[in-house]
């Protein structure tokens, strides 16, 4: 493993010329420092610590030191694994992929060519290799990856456009045209490539574009107030943060196991949330990805629970995640944690055995951790298993678990949870807007947000990778260029559908790049399998979707790239979240069109500038893995169709032996009482669907604003005489509508009635600021960037911290004092919340 895995001149001597020198150089001063730094600190070269800054502390981010870092295991999902093993394995993916690449290398043995499995190793440069590519499959033009179809989600792969290139104009002759590119961006794309009309409308629609996601980014003095009556104010919260975990009052068996794991310091969400959450109180928790929030809710759980009752078992904790590898994660880490205690864990997620499942809840194990289907039919159907004793209910990522896809499932959840509970959220992209909290009902909740939630990883460098409109077709191309010239190992590659994640797989194979998938149409077993591959290094990338775009803590992932740029920012955010974690350095390489500039602009904006950085990769490059693309198509389609006949066995088989034991155990499996399902199968389509739209789809406005001036009443007037109409209706605004927001605000923090939303009337957002006219070209944006983010270097000088945290904030109550710790002994918090 590399001692420094973000790329620098040395990585990768093709990539070098297209980066912006300035900040390369940059970038590896700042390395060098280091490297140096680690050197005199330790006494040993910084190689020898793997990928971790043995300077960096955690302070940049909130709080910590760099621990070991434990890998998660699925020891327990792998013995619930067992006992269902349902559908005969059948040829893996690999197998058949293997022995196309055989077949091909047998047809070429004629040929002076290199073996398939070599060619990863071969120059780059060696034209002939590609050019064998190409003759292998002249005849096919018109095979064009276009021709390759799914079953499923085929709608979902026209989005990402695997039709062969075309075009094969423009290609730059060298490196030194390159960088001229990059420099010189903006003014190319407003001269030659749009007439003058196009650019001046563009320029109106980005206008429009801007300003809108200006009104959406403003806090309404309605929506401030409302968070001030529902939050519990600052005060409430202890503000003195402990620098260790020994003096945050835990107990011996707690501080062991967090020794265990390598944690010495708290990060500072992890040191602002303990306190609180051994006080009993709600919390709404946010801080930047791998920033270390699983620890901040299971330590405080932990320690509660060893001062609970031991006469009776009973299940008081409940954890729910999103997705099933996140509940494997978080229950593997609070074991580790709980290593020196009687705590008991129960897991309860979907794909794993339902019986297994059932047994151990009838243990009723001390904590639960659970996706919410899976735990929904347990409630259904297993006998005498309730919700009934749950004092603490926590979500990871809740912000994704009230989405429309999980709405439903979550309030029956809530609902069967005890009233008296303490509830707990936390999630990078915490939502703070009251009307999506009220559905928890959170009482009188504390909101603890370390970073702000459009945050991304401190050391995170981000990357983009222009595609123009005309050359989406190129996307494929650029991927493998990327994970064949630079990107190599520990790599993460997130695509918008299951269907591109796994034409890529066969790809990736049929070019000898070894590479694992992770998607929802992949059987849990094989799900956990490639998981295991990647974290065991077994592969070098991992293709997925947005299944794993949350939560998942892998060791080392250098890189993370985006095939599309997700539909909004907080995915983005989580996707690039999974590198550059726990205060590590990371890379994220977007692929943008012209259609993510809106996405763009938010990630360079919520960025360290100096972080920002433009990938030019050449266009003959581009082409020559286009062509190789091509070659491939034929052999993609066939793999595909003898997958599908291996498919379509093993399910005759299956359903066969489902048959032959139906006859066999009729009597038996007709006694079972019927199932409950919570909803029926087109319900499930409709919350799935619902699902996958809020992941897909840009976000909705934060609160419904019916009243609000609309876009259309202003349709054709001049920007000016609009903004004067504007401000003459808010003038006449009813200055008592104002004060009723404000009292059904209140309003929500009375029990037993949470109140209905009062609409808001007009948005009071300041009418005097004046819009800069905001560039359209994503060329442009990045130029500004990076000029922006060396300016900002030199501002700051290059020593500095990547964009610490100012610790004074949490300091500024001095008078607030840590509460005294309540009663441990008595598990529930002493003060009863009455709940809806
Ligand atoms: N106090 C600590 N000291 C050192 N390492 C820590 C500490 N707390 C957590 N970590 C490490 O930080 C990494 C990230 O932690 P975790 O997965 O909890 O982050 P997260 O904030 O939940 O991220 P995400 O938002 O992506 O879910 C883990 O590898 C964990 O082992």
């Amino acid at each position: 493993m590399s001692n420094d895995f973000v790329m620098t001149i040395d990585d990768d001597d093709e990539s070098v010329p297209f980066l912006d020198e300035e900040e390369l150089e940059q970038e590896e001063t700042v390395t060098k420092k280091k490297n140096k730094k680690g050197k005199k600190a330790n006494g040993v070269a910084p190689k020898d610590t793997g990928d971790l800054d043995p300077n960096f502390s955690f302070d940049a981010e909130g709080g910590g030191h760099m621990g070991a870092h434990h890998d998660w295991d699925f020891t327990a999902a792998r013995a619930a694994l067992r006992a269902q093993d349902e559908m005969q394995p059948g040829l893996s993916l690999d197998d058949i992929i293997a022995r196309k690449r055989a077949q091909v290398k047998a047809k070429k043995s004629g040929k002076v060519v290199a073996p398939i499995e070599e060619e990863k190793e071969v120059n780059e440069d060696d034209e002939s290799e590609f050019q064998e590519a190409l003759s292998s499959d002249e005849e096919g033009d018109d095979n064009n990856m276009e021709g390759i179809t799914f079953d499923e989600d085929d709608e979902d792969v026209a989005e990402d456009g695997f039709g062969a290139g075309r075009d094969e104009d423009a290609g730059l002759e060298d490196a030194e045209a390159e960088e001229a590119e990059l420099e010189d961006a903006s003014e190319e794309e407003s001269g030659s490539e749009g007439s003058e009309e196009e650019s001046e409308s563009e320029e109106e629609d980005e206008e429009e574009e801007s300003e809108s996601e200006d009104e959406e980014d403003e806090e309404t003095e309605f929506q401030k107030e409302r968070k001030k009556a529902y939050f519990a104010p600052e005060t409430d919260t202890p503000t003195e943060v402990a620098e260790t975990f020994a003096t945050m009052n835990l107990s011996r068996p707690i501080l062991k196991g967090l020794a265990q794991v390598g944690f010495v310091q708290p990060t500072q969400i992890q040191a602002r949330t303990i306190p609180v959450a051994l006080m009993g109180k709600d919390i709404c928790g946010g801080a930047v990805t791998g920033s270390g929030k699983t620890a901040a809710f299971v330590v405080p759980v932990l320690e509660r629970l060893l001062y609970r009752s031991r006469q009776t078992a009973t299940s008081r904790v409940l954890i729910l995640c999103p997705t099933r590898e996140l509940a494997i994660q978080c229950h593997s880490v609070a074991q580790k944690l709980a290593s020196f205690t009687d705590i008991t864990f129960g897991l309860c997620v979907g794909g794993l055995s339902r019986n297994a499942q059932e047994i151990q809840l009838r243990t009723r194990p001390d904590i639960l951790i659970a996706t919410p289907g899976r735990l929904i039919d347990h409630i259904l159907n297993s006998r005498s298993f309730t919700l009934d004793h749950i004092d603490i209910l926590i979500m990871d990522e809740a912000d994704r678990m009230l989405e429309d896809g999980f709405s439903a499932e979550l309030t029956e959840i809530v609902k069967a949870c005890p009233q008296s509970r303490q509830t707990m959220l936390f999630s990078a992209t915490m939502t703070d807007n009251v009307d999506e909290l009220i559905r928890m009902s959170l009482n009188r909740p504390v909101r603890l947000q370390v970073d702000s939630s459009n945050a991304t990883a401190a050391r995170l460098v981000q990357e983009f990778v222009r595609i123009r409109q005309h050359r989406e077709e190129d996307r494929p191309a650029v991927l493998l260029a990327l994970c064949s010239r630079t990107f190599k190992r520990r790599v993460i590659v997130f695509f918008r559908s299951k269907a591109a994640a796994h034409q890529m797989k066969i790809i990736f194979g049929l070019m000898g790049l070894r590479s694992a998938e992770l998607h929802g149409n992949l059987t849990q077993e094989q799900r956990l399998a490639s998981l295991e591959e990647f974290r065991d290094e077994k592969v070098d990338f991992l293709l997925a979707t947005d299944l794993a775009s949350r939560g998942l803590d892998i060791k080392g992932i250098d890189t993370v790239i985006n095939f599309n740029m997700p539909q909004n920012y907080a995915i983005y955010q989580h996707r690039v979240g999974r590198t550059a974690r726990a205060g590590r350095m990371g890379r994220a390489v977007t692929l943008a069109g012209e259609n993510d500039r809106k996405l763009l602009k938010m990630a360079i904006k919520n960025a360290d500038k100096r972080t920002v950085k433009n990938r030019v990769i050449p266009q003959d490059v581009i082409t020559r893995y286009r062509e190789r693309v091509e070659g491939l198509t034929e052999g993609v389609k066939e793999v595909m169709a003898e997958e599908k006949e291996d498919k379509a066995l093993r399910q005759a088989e299956m359903e066969m032996r489902k048959s032959s034991n139906l006859l066999k155990h009729e009597d038996e499996i007709y006694s079972r009482p019927a199932k409950t399902w919570f909803q029926t199968s087109d319900e499930k389509k409709l919350a799935a669907d619902a699902s996958k739209s809020a992941l897909n789809e840009p976000k909705k406005r934060k609160v419904a604003e019916p009243d609000a001036p609309k876009r259309d009443r202003f349709a054709g007037m001049s920007r000016q005489k609009r903004r004067r109409l504007q401000l003459s209706e808010e003038d006449h605004q009813d200055i008592s509508s104002h004060a009723k927001s404000i009292k059904s605000a209140k309003n929500a923090l009375k029990p037993n009635k949470i109140p209905k939303l009062a609409p808001e009337k007009t948005a009071t957002k300041p009418q005097d600021k004046k819009k800069k006219k905001k560039d359209v070209d994503f060329s442009r944006d990045l130029a500004d960037a990076s000029k922006q983010g060396v300016a900002s270097a030199k501002k700051l000088g290059s020593g500095s911290k990547f964009g610490g945290k100012d610790k004074k904030d949490e300091k500024k109550d001095r008078n607030g004092k840590l509460g005294k710790l309540r009663g441990n002994k008595a598990f529930k918090s002493s003060k009863k919340y009455k709940r809806r």
